[in-house]
């Protein structure tokens, strides 16, 4: 189980977060929603410990996450980037085996990263091209490949198919998906795109003015009030169309 309790992170007069509590059990797969500056990012970035909440904790398998522990959860975590994030100096391989180098000779790395690549519909010819020769969803294949190649027990998406066509994002989300039910990991989606949320996740949360405004089933998602502007429902609070 993975979570927070009691979340609040503010910058300057802004409270960005205000006392979220959520929490993501073990192989389910979570997936955050909400407009765009409402601190989906913050709380990520509070979870993974790359910002300091001012008040509140990151629960990790039913205790706070304190420093001692924290070694492991980094340990045993994968991430794909928005954007992908790939290494421009390092071959696909490389960027794939990143973790794995530091602790296997570079053969068995390879090896391992030839798999994962293979998990996610890429071929062995790609292994020594670099970043730049990669399309948008080559490239996020080739992250999603980085993100399991150490087995994660949890697995963080940050907005998984944002820059992808309709058709390259379903196939992204599928893997995903797929990738999520066959491990057994946890995974914590952060995305715009319902689409996404009806394949990748069992739950969908929203977060809108520093809160969890609804926390349920995906499959009911459709029935949810507080998402109706998400599903395209009802305009979003505070657009104005006039003139945009
Ligand atoms: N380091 C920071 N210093 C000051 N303000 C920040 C910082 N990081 C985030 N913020 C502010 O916190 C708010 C939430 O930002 P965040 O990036 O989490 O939004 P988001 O929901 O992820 O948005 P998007 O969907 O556009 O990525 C924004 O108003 C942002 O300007």
């Amino acid at each position: 189980m993975i979570g927070v309790r009691g979340l609040s992170k503010s910058f300057g007069p802004k409270r960005v977060l205000d006392g979220i509590d959520l929490a993501v059990g073990q192989g389910e797969s979570l997936c955050v929603i909400g407009q765009s500056g409402t601190g989906k990012s913050v709380l990520l970035r509070c979870i993974l410990g790359l910002e300091v909440p001012d008040s509140g904790q990151i629960l990790w398998q039913g205790q706070p996450l304190d420093r001692a522990a924290r070694g492991r959860f980094l340990a045993g975590f994968g991430m794909l980037f928005q954007g992908a994030a790939l290494f421009d100096s390092l071959s696909v391989w490389q960027n794939v085996a990143f973790r794995l180098r530091q602790r296997m000779p570079d053969a068995r790395a390879r090896s391992i990263a030839l798999d994962k690549l293979a998990r996610v519909g890429l071929g062995p010819d790609i292994a020594d091209l670099m970043p730049s020769e990669l399309s948008g969803g080559m490239a996020k294949r080739v992250g999603l490949a980085r993100a399991i190649a150490d087995d994660p027990q949890v697995i963080f998406f940050d907005e998984p198919t944002t820059g992808l066509d309709p058709i390259r994002a379903r196939a992204i989300d599928a893997l995903i998906r797929g990738i999520v039910t066959e491990t057994g990991a946890t995974a914590i989606t952060i995305t715009h795109d319902m689409a996404s949320v009806r394949i990748i996740g069992d739950r969908v949360a929203m977060l809108q003015d520093g809160r969890i405004v609804h926390d349920g089933p995906v499959a009911q998602m459709d029935h949810a009030p507080a998402l109706a502007a998400f599903l395209g429902k009802m305009p979003p609070q505070g657009a104005d169309f006039a003139g945009t």
